[in-house]
């Protein structure tokens, strides 16, 4: 049988959270931090390490099969490669910014003027659509100094939580996309490796559930039962068993993770006690 071969960054932004996500499903590498390329112990799985800006062409040539990437970079490479995937980590927007003094408010405003970036690709596609001419200056890093080294009149590029643009005195005009990484796919792949990548999917799909997901446990008195679970959905439905002291119910079930907060003040407020929120490893419905 054949391996999945699968590309993951190797170093920078997204290597930490692709490889706690090809751990969290089972593929374990033994990894020498200069090694290029290592087989998986217990999954038929290559890893390769690769330079983001590389992997769309190493996807598009067939020398990978799939690959964790940021959506913004499959945008830029515009190679057609699907992803299968949204992964949930390194979320950022790809945004047009100025000098906070300057009077622009749009892409259009900058019209007739200079852009740095290190996503011309992405840029142009933008002035083509809004009909825009402007100058592209292409940059491959620090392209929040070019406006104050007279380089540019504007930029775009990764903002996340807008600090970098702060320092450098510059303010978010227009967000051109928003990304994060996803699990690409090569237009190559052959049946034997699209099972395994199948697979792999399952497996992602079931940690990225367990990850926006809570256990919750709580101990609700049996008057005010009724209430409480329509506060909470379950899987199915909360699971309720009684107390060994009579009147009292123990309710379980699962919730997203943002609902808690929301609904903890109702609970409360209809007598629930002994509120605990666990995490989930995996979940498969
Ligand atoms: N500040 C940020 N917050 C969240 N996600 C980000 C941020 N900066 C970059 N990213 C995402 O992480 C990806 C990798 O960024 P990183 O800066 O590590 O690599 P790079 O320099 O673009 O690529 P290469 O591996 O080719 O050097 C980006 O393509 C983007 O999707
Ligand atoms: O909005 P913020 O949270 O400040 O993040 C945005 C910054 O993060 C990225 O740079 P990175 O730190 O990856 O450095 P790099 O230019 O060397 O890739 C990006 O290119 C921005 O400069
Ligand atoms: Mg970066």
């Amino acid at each position: 049988m054949s391996n999945l071969r699968i590309a993951v960054q190797k170093s920078g932004r997204l290597n930490e959270d692709s490889m706690r996500i090809l751990k969290d499903i089972g593929i374990s590498i033994d990894n020498g931090k200069d090694q290029l390329k290592a087989a998986a112990r217990d999954f038929p799985v290559e890893v390769f390490y690769l330079r983001n800006g590389d992997i769309p062409q190493y996807l598009k040539d067939g020398v990978v099969d799939a690959a964790i990437i940021g959506e913004n970079v499959l945008i830029e490479k515009g190679n057609d490669i699907q992803f299968v995937e949204r992964l949930g980590f390194s979320k950022c927007k790809v945004s047009i910014a100025v000098p906070k003094e300057s009077n622009a408010s749009s892409l259009k405003d900058l019209a007739g003027k200079r852009i740095a970036t290190s996503y011309p690709e992405t840029v142009k596609k933008f002035l083509v659509e809004q009909n825009i001419d402007a100058q592209l200056h292409k940059i491959n890093g620090s392209v929040e100094i070019a406006p104050n080294i007279g380089l540019a009149d504007g930029i775009c590029d990764i903002v996340s939580s807008g600090s970098t643009l702060f320092k450098n005195g510059l303010k978010e005009i227009e967000v051109l996309l928003k990304s994060e990484a996803v699990l690409a796919v090569s237009p190559q792949i052959n049946a034997e490796r699209k099972a395994i990548l199948e697979k792999i999917q399952f497996r992602i799909q079931s940690v990225l559930k367990g990850r926006n997901s809570k256990y919750i446990l709580l101990n609700a008195p049996n008057d005010k039962l009724e209430n409480i679970l329509k506060l909470l959905p379950g899987m199915r439905s909360p699971t309720v068993l009684p107390l060994a002291e009579k009147g009292w119910s123990s309710v379980h079930t699962v919730i997203s993770k943002n609902q808690f907060w929301e609904i903890i003040d109702e609970l409360k407020a209809n007598g629930a006690e002994g509120i605990l929120v666990c995490p989930i490893e995996k979940m498969v419905l």
